[in-house]
């Protein structure tokens, strides 16, 4: 027996207390194909699906259940690297699935689910809404109208909920009036992944990090989530939306609240999310005068991508040639609070960027009193990269002194390092939806979005929209492959810095 199937068959007792069926609504759209099926297929790798755990598929097209099957097998064929799709495996998964096809919008279709449901004994139905925020309402009246839902079913809502403030508050008062918060599971995918749950862990269990978490010894911070892809197909959508409700309202508001907040209690889920609204509440709201200094929206145009061409945003496929949605935006926000005063937090994420990379710099003050050569004064400070995706890990950039006889005292900056993939590399780094499936399961809350939390960011976010509606600003131009419009650049080195650029 491999290493690998024996940790695998020692973890099968885990499954227990997980069982649950899946509703999952939208079951033949991308987000189900590229994300859901295979975090499910690999949890089914590591026994972590109950023997009894179903799973119904429901969309509007008509589809036979072999048919059904067979798009999910394409799905993860695609998606799971071939050397972890195993036979055994992917004929369990199979086995577990239905399909139904019905149209949320129509009242009648309902009864398939509760009669799908007959037989589950205990078994909380978890129902995964993979559809448009639009239909959420419905869906979960006409589930309880239905009488398919009892006291443990439990609901999973993708981001992002809602266009604004007020359109979010409609939506979640539609799912609040039938699940009460503790049976609601936000997604925001960020909270899934692996170097986002170690920040918990980087800063509370760290005394050397608890001790500098603040204004007085940290100058700056910067966080990037650069994306390669364009569009893929979803223009649709996105044009509604730009990448500060597609990123910033969720995402990375989401990393802000992780780094700024103050330590919890304990890790209960309710702990955790009280002290992030805090921090959703001290954001700095955007006024008229830091539009165009702090504040920068782009758009990009044709370039290049891996050095092959691609086209612009308004060339994309579907697109209309008169919109002015972002693709891009970077930002410098402010906690006002005692912890974070005067730090200011800046942000950049843009679509079809040179690469893909998400990642947290950290940037601590220098020493009071330097005694160095005074050419490397600039070097001298620590910075904490703290790298989410590609190529997970943490590295604190220290300084030391060059080595050799002719060097004196220079100094050399260089990495401690923790890379994810090396030192932990007998374990693959799940994907963030296997650990938010798991989570759901086991009815656990604490990686997902409160009702506040996605208001106060909606809050925030609408400050920004409105500055740029009233005053008709338009996205500066980038090439497809770059870092973003220059502005983005002078935005940082107008306060004397510039964008960590180690990648
Ligand atoms: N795709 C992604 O990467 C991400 C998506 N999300 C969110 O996930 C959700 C789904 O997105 P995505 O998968 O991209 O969307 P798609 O448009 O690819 O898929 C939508 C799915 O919903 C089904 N559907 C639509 N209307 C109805 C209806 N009236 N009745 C029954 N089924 C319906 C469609 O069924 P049919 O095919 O039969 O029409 C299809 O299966 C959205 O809220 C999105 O914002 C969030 C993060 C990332
Ligand atoms: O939620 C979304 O996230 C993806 C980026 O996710 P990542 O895990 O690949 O960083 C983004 O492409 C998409 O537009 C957005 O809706």
């Amino acid at each position: 027996m491999s290493q690998d199937t024996r940790s695998r068959s020692a973890r099968s007792s885990d499954a227990a207390g997980t069982e649950v069926d899946f509703v999952l609504f939208g079951a033949l759209g991308d987000l189900s194909q590229r994300k859901l099926y295979p975090a499910l297929y690999h949890l089914e790798r590591e026994n972590l699906l109950a023997t009894s755990t179903r799973l119904l598929g429901v969309a509007r097209q008509d589809e036979s259940l072999d048919g059904f099957k067979s798009r999910v097998e394409s799905a993860l064929k695609q998606y799971v690297p071939g050397e972890e799709l195993d036979r055994a495996s992917l004929k369990r998964f199979l086995t577990r699935l239905d399909y139904r096809c019905l149209d949320a919008t129509q009242p009648e279709g309902y009864a398939e689910i509760r009669e799908w449901r007959q037989g589950a004994g205990e078994r909380p139905m978890v129902i995964y809404l993979a559809v448009g925020a639009s239909l959420y309402g419905d869906i979960c009246r006409y589930l309880q109208d239905s009488g398919s839902l009892d006291e443990r079913s439990r609901v999973v809502v993708e981001k992002p909920i809602g266009y604004d403030l007020e359109s979010s508050a409609e939506i979640n008062d539609a799912i609040g009036a039938v699940f009460p918060e503790s049976r609601i599971y936000r997604i925001d995918h960020y909270l899934g992944k692996e170097t986002v749950q170690n920040l918990i862990a980087l800063r509370f269990a760290n005394p050397l990090f608890g001790t500098q978490w603040n204004q007085s010894h940290i100058s700056h911070v910067e966080i990037t989530v650069a994306e390669k892809v364009g569009i893929e197909g979803r223009w649709g959508y996105f044009d509604q939306a730009g990448q500060l409700r597609d990123m910033v309202q969720n995402h990375l508001l989401q990393l802000i609240c992780l780094i700024a907040m103050d330590p919890p209690a304990n890790l209960d889920a309710d702990a955790i999310r009280d002290e992030k609204v805090k921090v959703l509440k001290a954001l700095k709201p955007f006024t008229d005068d830091m539009l165009g200094r702090d504040v920068v929206r782009g758009q990009y145009i044709a370039g290049t991508s891996d050095g092959v061409n691609v086209p612009g945003y308004l060339e994309e496929p579907d697109a209309n040639t008169e919109s002015h949605t972002e693709t891009f935006v970077a930002m410098k926000a402010e906690v006002s609070n005692w912890r974070w005063a005067g730090v200011p937090f800046y942000l950049r994420t843009g679509k079809r960027m040179p690469e893909k990379l998400s990642q947290i710099v950290i940037h601590f003050r220098q020493q009071p009193h330097y005694i160095f050569d005074p050419d490397q004064r600039a070097l001298a400070a620590n910075k904490l990269v703290i790298r989410l995706q590609p190529d997970e890990g943490i590295a604190l950039q220290v300084l030391t002194k060059d080595s050799g006889l002719d060097k004196g005292m220079r100094l050399r900056p260089g990495p401690l390092h923790l890379d994810f993939n090396s030192a932990f590399s007998k374990t693959r780094i799940p994907d963030a939806y296997e650990r938010l499936l798991l989570e759901v399961m086991k009815g656990q809350q604490y990686l997902f979005v409160r009702r506040d939390e996605v208001e106060h960011a909606w809050k925030w976010c609408d400050s920004l929209i409105n500055a740029w509606r009233e005053r008709d600003e338009l996205p500066r131009r980038y090439p497809a492959g770059s870092w973003g419009p220059v502005a983005s650049i002078a935005m940082i080195t107008q306060d004397g810095r510039s964008w960590y650029e180690d990648y």
